[in-house]
């Protein structure tokens, strides 16, 4: 058995763009590359078993034990679905992240989509595009992050309506989907993990103006995507549901007009459903997206909560930087310091196979 080696390279994403809570998603260039050989065993010496090294975002929190790292725990899931209970022998894996955790980027979408990918080539398994989103489904269970991440672009995505068993199969709890492995990492688990519903997720990618940029003004704070999916109700009225439904179906099209139009995508990137009820989370946000309009910063499209935050995305084709310094001013007032970056919408997912 030769070496084998191989790279993975999985984009940020903003996800929701303001109206399109859980449904759409911005592949953004910013990236989780892992790097990963599998050497033959040496007879003479005992397998060992997989070692992760860490470099970038997340460096001091990320766990680096195979068993409990969300990225390897993803793939052991993938792996045992298709009759492997174990990691390869003598597998290394170095991670490097540009993709601060917690910010509303998309970290954990990202992470999960590089172990959906990295449990397919260690299995080598060749599972097409659709099943793999079914695996990513079973553990982020909102489309939008998973899917922008897995094919790129500006997607919308929805879940299928599953018949009973369908359901019950993929409202298994996480923790029976990635379970706590034992610390001992020879230890072979059995087969039984619960399988994902087959074509769980669909998608459509939509255009997207080559002119527009996005604006990421990131507070150094993290909110976990649970707590933030706390504060929302989970009723809404008419109103509020209309306000944003016909949003969401302007600004689908709206970001692939040229040239883009500010007047119509600054109140189509509006949102009633998810931005009011986080405001509490993330102090200053309904500030900076009051007070930084098309009129006052030319060049802004819309600005709205990346994902569940505490990043903002501006959308613009000019004038970033006043944008993003004059957010941090209004930021600083509520005592709060960002960084900010500006960002291309991404590709997908890739494997670089050497
Ligand atoms: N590259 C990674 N490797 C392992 N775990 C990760 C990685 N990126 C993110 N995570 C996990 O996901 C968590 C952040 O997920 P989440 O709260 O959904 O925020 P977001 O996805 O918006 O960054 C991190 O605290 C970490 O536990
Ligand atoms: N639709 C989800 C998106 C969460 O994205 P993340 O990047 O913050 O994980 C939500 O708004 O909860």
């Amino acid at each position: 058995m030769a070496t084998r080696s191989f790279t993975i390279r999985v984009p940020a994403t903003s996800a929701n763009i303001g109206p399109g809570f859980d449904v759409v998603g911005l592949s953004l260039s910013l990236h989780l590359t892992l790097t990963v050989t599998i050497t033959p065993p040496n007879l003479s010496s005992p397998a060992l078993p997989p070692a992760i090294t860490y470099s970038g975002e997340g460096a001091d929190e990320v766990p680096l034990d195979a068993y409990k790292n969300l990225t390897t725990r993803v793939a052991l899931y993938v792996l045992r679905c298709n009759g492997i209970a174990k990691f390869p022998s003598n597998l290394t894996i170095h991670a490097d992240n540009e993709i601060p955790f917690g910010r509303g980027l998309g970290s954990s979408g990202a992470a999960v989509i590089a172990g959906v990918l990295l449990g397919n080539e260690l299995g080598e398994l060749n599972l097409p595009l659709t099943r793999m989103l079914d695996f990513a489904l079973m553990v982020e269970r909102h489309p939008d992050n998973v899917t922008a991440a897995l094919v790129g672009g500006f997607v919308g995505s929805y879940l299928r309506e599953l018949d009973k068993a369908a359901t019950e199969a993929a409202s298994v709890p996480l923790s029976e989907v990635l379970p706590e492995y034992p610390p001992d990492a020879g230890e072979d688990w059995g087969l039984d993990p619960p399988q994902p519903p087959l074509g769980i997720g669909h998608y459509v990618r939509f255009g997207w103006s080559k002119s527009i940029k996005a604006v990421a003004i990131i507070p150094r704070f993290e909110l976990s995507t649970a707590k933030a999916r706390e504060v929302l109700p989970t009723e809404y009225t008419r109103k509020d549901l209309v306000f944003n439904l016909q949003r969401l179906a302007v600004l689908t099209t709206a970001l692939a007009q040229e040239p883009p139009d500010p007047e119509l995508i600054y109140e189509a990137m509006k949102d009633r459903v998810h931005q009011p009820y986080r405001k509490s989370l993330i102090p200053g946000l309904p500030e900076v997206t009051s007070n930084i309009t098309p009129c006052s910063h030319p060049g802004l499209l819309g600005i709205c909560l990346s994902g569940a935050g505490p990043t903002i995305l501006a959308l613009a084709t000019e004038g970033f930087e006043a944008i993003a310094e004059d957010a941090r001013l209004i930021f600083r007032e509520k005592g709060i310091e960002v960084d900010w970056k500006l960002l291309e919408v991404a590709g997908g997912c890739e494997v670089i196979r050497k």
